[in-house]
């Protein structure tokens, strides 16, 4: 997978260098490519924002910097090979960023990050690059950042995880909460390993007990105590799929 992002903070995405994503990089499974938007000004003060026309708070990024950084990225990725680019814009109005969503996005070749800052870009640009390529505009959440790029490493991370050959063996995300199987929909619940007792904590004897098919029980009553406690809004979505199981039984 190829990854390109057009940011006035460059050095914000310095975290892809390291951990999962670095070690994917250094494995050839990610093609990381950061863009300083600030490239494609050519005044004095390098300008990438003004005001909103309309009046109101704020400034709004300019389409003159973003239209020139976004062809040539788009230039450099297919002239390396690179096909089918999705646009993904982080922003509080974007579609709720969710495992499915990460799971899509994993399956894409290509994908150039537009994170904005201030009140956001001027949305001719969006609309612009939407008669030439798919944009997915993405919320990782109902608050407002001072700008995209955290979300850039939230998403990138996200999917990351998911391309083949990333996660070794000893990690998985089979059990994913949210995954699809038994645990879909849930939260993860407790984790133990050992010491068998720390501070006078033991481990829940059914963990010891060996019993395979009580021990996924157990893990799956806490998930869902757990769910229940903190997302009952995905316990509905949960005991629906239970109920069609049951129905397909039938
Ligand atoms: C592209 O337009 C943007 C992008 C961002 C940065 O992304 C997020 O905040 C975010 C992404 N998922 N969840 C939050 C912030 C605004 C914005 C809106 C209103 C006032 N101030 C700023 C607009």
């Amino acid at each position: 997978m190829r990854l390109d992002v057009v940011t006035i903070f460059p050095e914000y995405l310095d975290p892809l260098n390291v951990s999962l994503v670095g070690k994917a990089r250094a494995r050839g499974v990610l093609d990381v490519h950061v863009h300083d938007l600030r490239e494609w000004t050519y005044d004095r003060h390098n300008t990438v924002d003004d005001t909103p026309y309309g009046g109101g708070p704020g400034m709004v990024m300019k389409t003159g910097p973003w239209g020139d950084a976004l062809d040539e990225a788009l230039a450099d990725g297919y002239e390396s090979g690179a096909h089918s680019p999705v646009l993904v814009v982080p922003t509080p109005s974007g579609r709720p960023f969710t495992q499915e969503l990460a799971v899509e996005l994993s399956a894409q070749p290509w994908l150039v990050f537009t994170p904005a800052r201030y009140e956001g870009i001027d949305r001719r640009v969006i609309d612009e690059y939407a008669t030439r390529v798919p944009v997915v505009e993405v919320s990782i959440g109902d608050y407002v950042l001072a700008g995209g790029e955290a979300a850039v490493l939230v998403i990138t991370e996200a999917v990351a995880r998911l391309l083949p050959g990333v996660l070794g063996n000893a990690e998985s995300h089979r059990d994913d909460s949210f995954a699809p199987g038994a645990m879909a929909n849930l939260l993860e619940g407790p984790v133990y390993t050992k010491p068998p007792e720390w501070r006078g904590r033991g481990i829940p004897d059914v963990l010891l007990s060996g019993h395979h098919g009580k021990i996924a029980r157990w893990r799956r009553d806490q998930a869902f105590a757990r769910t229940a406690l903190n997302r009952p809004d995905l316990i509905e979505r949960c005991e629906a799929s239970a109920f069609d199981k049951k129905d397909r039984e039938i």
